[in-house]
């Protein structure tokens, strides 16, 4: 069976929505933030100082080439489909579902957190050109274009549950 990989901007819900998803569909889950930081020892803005962006964004695709052949859900970083591998990868070895969120909510979700470097960073609207910036990414990475606005999680995670199973021929 296929991986499921949720992709979209910081915020949008993809580990609040992977860690539900996995309870319904009994699919392990891994959060590829969490799995690299596991790896590395230390939390992403640390990465980020020690071994810069670049290094990071590497770290990034060496995870999707060799993470374990197993079907599971991947909540990916929010970085992630900017890169054409990345997005060969993920179209390839599973079904990809682009979670939609306005930047409105994002921004109300985000600005106080510190543990996205490129939150601390940046600008309201610097974080909004990189929103517009990587949509299109996103929207070709992506199967399914999941639409978040005024839903909830669960509403959210029964959707692409009910897709999966569908997918896989069991509705
Ligand atoms: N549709 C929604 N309704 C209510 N709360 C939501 C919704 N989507 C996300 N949230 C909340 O917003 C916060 C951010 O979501 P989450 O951490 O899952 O984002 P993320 O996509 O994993 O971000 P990152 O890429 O930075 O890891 C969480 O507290 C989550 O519960
Ligand atoms: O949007 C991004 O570039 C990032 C999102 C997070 O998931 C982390 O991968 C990291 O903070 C970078
Ligand atoms: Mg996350």
């Amino acid at each position: 069976m296929k991986k499921v990989y949720l992709v979209g901007y910081m915020g949008c819900g993809k580990s609040a929505i992977g860690k539900r998803l996995s309870f319904v569909t009994k699919m392990p889950y891994y959060d590829m933030d969490k799995e690299i930081v596991k790896k590395m020892g230390m939390p992403i803005p640390k990465i980020f100082e020690k071994y810069g962006e670049l290094r990071f964004r590497e770290m990034e695709t060496e995870f999707l080439r060799s993470f374990r052949d197993e079907s599971c859900i991947i909540a990916t970083g929010g970085g992630v489909p900017m890169r054409r591998e990345n997005r060969e990868i993920m179209r390839k070895t599973g079904l990809v579902f682009f979670l939609n969120a306005p930047f409105r909510d994002i921004w109300r979700r985000i600005s106080t957190d510190k543990n996205r470097p490129i939150v601390q960073r940046s600008t309201r609207a610097e974080l909004e050109f990189l929103f517009n910036e990587r949509k299109p990414h996103y929207l070709k990475t992506a199967h399914f274009k999941v639409e978040t606005e005024f839903r909830s999680l669960r509403d959210i995670t029964d959707y692409i549950a009910f897709q999966i199973g569908r997918l896989k021929g069991e509705k």
